[in-house]
């Protein structure tokens, strides 16, 4: 791992207001992440893991503070261009009606182009799927499924920063580990990985850095 930053976080704010209530999940948040890093984030449910991934990705855009992307504000970056390099892997998966080829295949048709079904096999084996689903329904799938589904298309853009969020979350033990082997050899080819998780072990097992949000604070755990 080399130290260049490649994301960075500079006295980061954000909180939300509602007639009822007032939530600051970020608050003054300075961080920064080296390429090629693997971070679990951890931190008690409606902390801010989620926001924190909306503000990379510039689905929403802090209060105050900045954010920089390989040496440039996010500001200045194209938001759909910016996505494909910073890719969110939602926690609930976003597939639309049709096949499971018509969604692995999206991203490449979106951008005037193709791929095979060669291919779109190779992807599913990625997350333990034979290449039977290719022709499955959508509608038809388990939220596991839809879940690996949805890492697979991710995958097929190779990001150079994946962020996941809790993506094992409907996963059994043996799918869960696969997919941990598998975002583990895509870290290993060079690739920058976020993942949050709920789990101790899971982050334990991930990585030696952990980042912990609570109470609008983000503490950076280094393991032994
Ligand atoms: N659009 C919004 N409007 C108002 N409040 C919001 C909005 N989005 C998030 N919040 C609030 O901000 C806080 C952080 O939410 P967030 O989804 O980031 O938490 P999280 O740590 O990812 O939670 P979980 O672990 O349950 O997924 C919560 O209190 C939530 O209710």
């Amino acid at each position: 791992m080399t130290s260049e930053p490649v994301l960075e976080l500079h006295h980061v704010f954000k909180s939300y207001h509602t007639p009822h209530y007032r939530s600051t999940p970020l608050k003054d948040v300075s961080v920064t992440i080296a390429k090629g890093a693997f971070i679990t984030i951890t931190g008690p449910s409606g902390t801010g893991k989620s926001t924190l991934f909306r503000l990379l990705t510039r689905l929403e855009e802090p209060d105050a503070g900045r954010i920089v992307y390989l040496g440039k504000p996010l500001l200045e970056w194209d938001p759909p261009r910016l996505r494909r390099k910073v890719h969110y892997v939602f926690q609930s998966p976003v597939l639309f009606p049709g096949t499971v080829a018509d969604n692995l295949s999206y991203p490449a048709r979106l951008a005037g182009d193709s791929i095979t079904e060669e291919y779109m096999s190779s992807l599913l084996r990625r997350v333990a799927l034979s290449e039977k689903y290719l022709s499955r329904g959508i509608g038809d799938l388990s939220g596991g499924e839809k879940q690996r589904v949805n890492i697979a298309r991710s995958l097929s853009l190779e990001p150079d920063i994946l962020l996941l969020d809790e993506p094992t979350s409907a996963l059994d033990e043996k799918s869960t580990k696969h997919i941990e082997q598998e975002i583990r050899a895509y870290h290993e080819a060079g690739h920058t990985v976020l993942w949050i998780t709920h789990s101790p072990e899971q982050a334990k097992r991930l990585g030696n850095v952990t980042w912990h949000l609570e109470d609008g604070c983000l503490e950076v755990l280094v393991a032994p």
